[in-house]
């Protein structure tokens, strides 16, 4: 079978909510109060998009073929990575067949090698080799797990992240993983308020379901030590997650000693390459890897990942991302869950996390998504026509 050959990239921005999940309205859980490494500064603790977590927008990614076959993806990105894309990326997608994935991935990242590696880059990278991915799996009129090796399992079962723990746990989640509302700056008081929302949400969850807490990068080794430590002894807390800077592999390790045994220590969302996550591995940083299959280089790379990691016995559970993670976590044993970002403003509502720019994305049932769920052409979604699509570069 001849394949055909990429004839067109292209690159637009969409704003809004969509794959840059935090760009939402006032009023949204996602936004409230929510603990961060600028928490320390008081006029940025409030609202997030106060310092700019939603300054980029989302970066869609379209990839032509010669025989009018289009795939798609959506990141975070925006702006920036539309003018690393036409700019700079363009130039290695253009004319290759649609099945030199690996080829085109090694290109794009040893071509930014000295301005990239991780961040903005790394995600436009991730957006184009995700939106290959779509390609050639809808040239073949496959799914694309079935190009991943096919499901290990018959269906995903998730944990649900949001404010809202309790109602996760009466809509079949397995889990409920908590934003941290307080850290170092807020003191004793602050610890008192996290450690209490957690002995509540114990209470209304009984003693079974996974809770979690979310740190997104903002504590120091001491309180997180001591928030992690209380939080098990005391509340059952399964995992702490990202307590620290991703740049502090140091902290990582000496957290995951400094832990009670049987409290799982997980990061990597805001990770990219198989070497910043063999680095996470060789250093003993966690338990879990967290990849963003958006952020870390897309699968291409996040396959590298998950093999290092298996090698390592550690699990990897992709950073919430819709469709894109889940064609992959059903593929992998080392697999056995998913994150669902819950993005109703009230984290009461099981919505599709991507809303409103994918079209047919799947939401769990209960909890769960059937593998058979995921059996159409690509990763299965189609971009919302409606949208306000905009191309701020051209090649
Ligand atoms: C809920 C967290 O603060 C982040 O907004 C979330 O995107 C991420 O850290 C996660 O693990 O889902
Ligand atoms: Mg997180």
């Amino acid at each position: 079978m001849d394949m055909p050959t990429i004839q067109h990239i292209r690159a637009f921005t969409l704003r809004g909510a969509g794959a840059d999940y935090h760009d939402q309205g006032s009023g949204h859980w996602i936004d409230d109060h929510i603990w961060t490494p600028m928490a320390k500064y008081p006029e940025y603790r409030q609202s997030r998009q106060s310092f700019g977590i939603n300054v980029l927008g989302t970066l869609l990614v379209e990839v032509e073929a010669s025989d009018g076959t289009v795939g798609f993806a959506v990141t975070t990105g925006g702006e920036l990575g539309c003018w690393i894309v036409e700019k700079h990326l363009a130039r290695f997608v253009e004319g290759q067949k649609v099945t030199d994935i690996e080829k085109i991935w090694d290109q794009m990242y040893n071509a930014t090698l000295y301005y990239g590696r991780k961040g903005i880059v790394l995600n436009t990278i991730s957006g184009v080799d995700l939106a290959l991915w779509d390609l050639l799996a809808k040239v073949r009129g496959e799914p694309v797990h079935a190009l991943l090796g096919g499901p290990v399992r018959d269906e995903l079962q998730f944990y649900m992240t949001g404010a809202r723990p309790d109602l996760a746990k009466a809509q079949g989640f397995i889990g409920g993983k908590l934003p941290l509302h307080h850290g170092p700056a807020e003191g004793p008081e602050g610890m008192r308020k996290n450690l209490e929302l957690l002995a509540a949400m114990r209470r209304q969850c009984g003693d079974d379901f996974w809770l979690m807490y979310d740190c997104w990068m903002g504590l120091d080794l001491d309180y997180a030590t001591r928030l992690a430590t209380t939080a098990y002894n005391e509340f059952g807390l399964k995992w702490i997650e990202e307590a620290l800077p991703p740049d502090d592999y140091w902290g990582y390790a000496d957290l995951r000693r400094k832990v009670p045994p049987g409290l799982l220590v997980t990061t990597g969302e805001h990770e990219a390459t198989r070497w910043g996550f063999r680095l996470l591995l060789e250093m003993g940083c966690c338990d879990i890897l967290q990849p963003d299959v958006g952020w870390c280089g897309g699968l291409t790379e996040l396959l590298k990942i998950s093999a290092l990691a298996d090698a390592h016995g550690k699990l990897v559970v992709p950073h919430g991302s819709s469709v894109y993670s889940y064609h992959f976590v059903i593929t992998r044993h080392n697999s056995p869950f998913a994150e669902f970002l819950n993005m109703s403003p009230g984290a009461d509502q099981v919505v599709p996390m991507f809303h409103p720019q994918l079209l047919d994305e799947p939401v769990p049932v209960n909890g769960r998504l059937k593998a058979s769920a995921l059996d159409k052409p690509g990763f299965g979604v189609r971009l919302n026509p409606d949208l306000a699509l905009h191309r701020p570069h051209t090649h």
